[in-house]
């Protein structure tokens, strides 16, 4: 595991030269490791650049996330080969994308829980897939499956914007019994995504995320839900925010899938909305930059050096120094909320801003997976008097996340082949030295 923001040596964590009295406790003095775990539907993304009326002459609708039926996911795929459009086929889905990018920031282990061809030829999906994913994420519990995993057909307009259509193959197949209930109740989190609510009736993919979502609740591993788009949001929003009360700990949502489960337009309301519901939530909002807003026990509040932001609520960056905490741990509860501006202001040029939600999302979880492995590493360590769910404070962590995004914006890819430079300014000594 890599400290966050991992740089030079004395960023990692200090774990082989804590005090040596730890020896009795953790007798072979080797660093406990962590891992997260994720459910996806296995997916590559099949990217294409095409104008606004190839989506118009197919049916699909821009921004969304679409079922087709394999007939005419067929007829899109045959037209943008022959006109020569395909620019890459890259190991895709939301979680997949997920875990790789946590893998490459922490250089740590993530496991995925999804489907596999169990016959792969050279060339197919399957192998593409295997071939563009992080050894870090463990592929070992897949589910052998007779067919192919799913192609996302990734079609970006010239405005940057991304639609997919989708041709399933046997992505939703993925039973409970191919779970593990050891990994996922040893995990530092356990990521999952809206879509995979959208199974069919018969397909167990709907089960299997329920299940591990009950077995991470019964051993307190935080559960992570990011929201896919807003078209499966509105359709069930009771339904949604149900869910998120009996099953979720960190919401990560864009703003308009935080308008749909929300109704709020701004993307601090909706934040404050969903914090009845949830301990802690990330809302990116594209140009705009992010919001990530959580709980803290009033005791453990700190507060900014930064000026105080006005917004729906006045000043609400006020104590973004302080770490997020459940609120079942708060004795006394209080909210915390933070903003940032897209990293340098974003890139010069932006080709297409798919997956950088789900970047700002990777980063967060690294933030959470290292608390967890400082708190099992150096058990008697301050920062554990109280039970935080981050290392870092809210606004470090929006820092980290935003500039995660804005490496997935510069690779052009969503998923990083490269973890981020050694060294910048944007996170110096301050952060190191633990003061926010
Ligand atoms: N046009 C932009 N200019 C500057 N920064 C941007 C822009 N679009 C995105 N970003 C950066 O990327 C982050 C995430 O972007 P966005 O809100 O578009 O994610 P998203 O819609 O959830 O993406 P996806 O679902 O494809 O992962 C933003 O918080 C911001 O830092
Ligand atoms: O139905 C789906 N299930 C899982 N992942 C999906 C689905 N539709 C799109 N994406 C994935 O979302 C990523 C960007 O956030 C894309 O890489 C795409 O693979």
């Amino acid at each position: 595991m890599k400290f966050p923001g991992q740089r030079k040596h004395k960023h990692f964590f200090p774990v082989e030269a804590r005090d040596p009295r730890l020896s009795e406790l953790l007798p072979d003095n080797k660093p406990v490791s962590g891992h997260v775990c994720g459910i996806d539907q296995v997916l590559v993304d099949i990217e294409a650049h095409v104008e606004p009326e190839f989506l118009a002459r197919h049916g699909l609708s821009r921004g969304h996330s679409l079922l087709l039926a394999p007939e005419r996911a067929d007829a899109i795929y045959r037209e943008l080969l022959e006109q020569g459009l395909i620019v890459s086929e890259f190991a895709g889905g939301t979680i997949g994308n997920t875990l790789h990018n946590y893998s490459v920031l922490a250089d740590d282990r993530s496991v995925l829980f999804g489907v596999m061809s169990e016959t792969i030829r050279v060339g197919t999906s399957a192998y593409r897939y295997l071939c563009t994913t992080s050894s870090r994420v463990d592929l070992n519990y897949l589910q052998p499956v007779a067919g192919s995993i799913g192609q996302c057909i990734t079609l970006i307009t010239p405005d940057g914007e991304r639609s997919f259509a989708i041709n399933k193959g046997m992505m939703d197949r993925l039973s409970p019994d191919h779970l593990d209930r050891e990994q996922i109740q040893s995990a530092s989190a356990l990521v999952l995504t809206a879509y995979l609510m959208r199974c069919e009736a018969h397909e167990p993919m709907a089960d299997s995320a329920r299940q591990a979502a009950e077995w991470a609740r019964q051993a307190g591993v935080p559960v992570v839900l990011t929201m896919g788009t807003r078209f499966i949001v509105e359709d069930r929003r009771d339904w949604w925010q149900q869910f998120i009360r009996d099953h979720v700990t960190l919401v990560a949502m864009n703003e308009d899938e935080g308008l749909a489960l929300t109704g709020e337009a701004d993307p601090l309301a909706a934040c404050d909305r969903v914090l009845e519901w949830a301990d802690l939530v990330l809302c990116t909002a594209g140009p705009a930059g992010l919001y990530l807003a959580g709980h803290a026990d009033e005791e453990q509040l700190r507060e900014t050096s930064r000026p105080l932001l006005p917004g729906r609520i006045p000043e609400f960056n006020r104590f973004e120094y302080s770490r997020p905490m459940r609120r079942a741990d708060c004795r006394r509860p209080r909210r915390i909320y933070t903003h940032i501006s897209p990293y340098m202001g974003g890139p010069a040029r932006i080709k297409n801003t798919n997956g950088a939600g789900d970047a700002a999302l990777a980063a967060l979880l690294h933030d959470m997976a290292a608390n967890d492995y400082h708190r099992q590493n150096v058990p008697g360590s301050a920062k554990h008097r109280a039970r935080h769910l981050t290392y870092s404070s809210l606004s470090q962590v929006s820092k980290y996340a935003n500039r995660v995004s804005f490496e997935v914006l510069v690779q052009h890819s969503p998923r990083l082949s490269r973890g981020l430079p050694e060294r910048e300014d944007s996170l110096e000594e301050a952060y190191w030295a633990g003061e926010a």
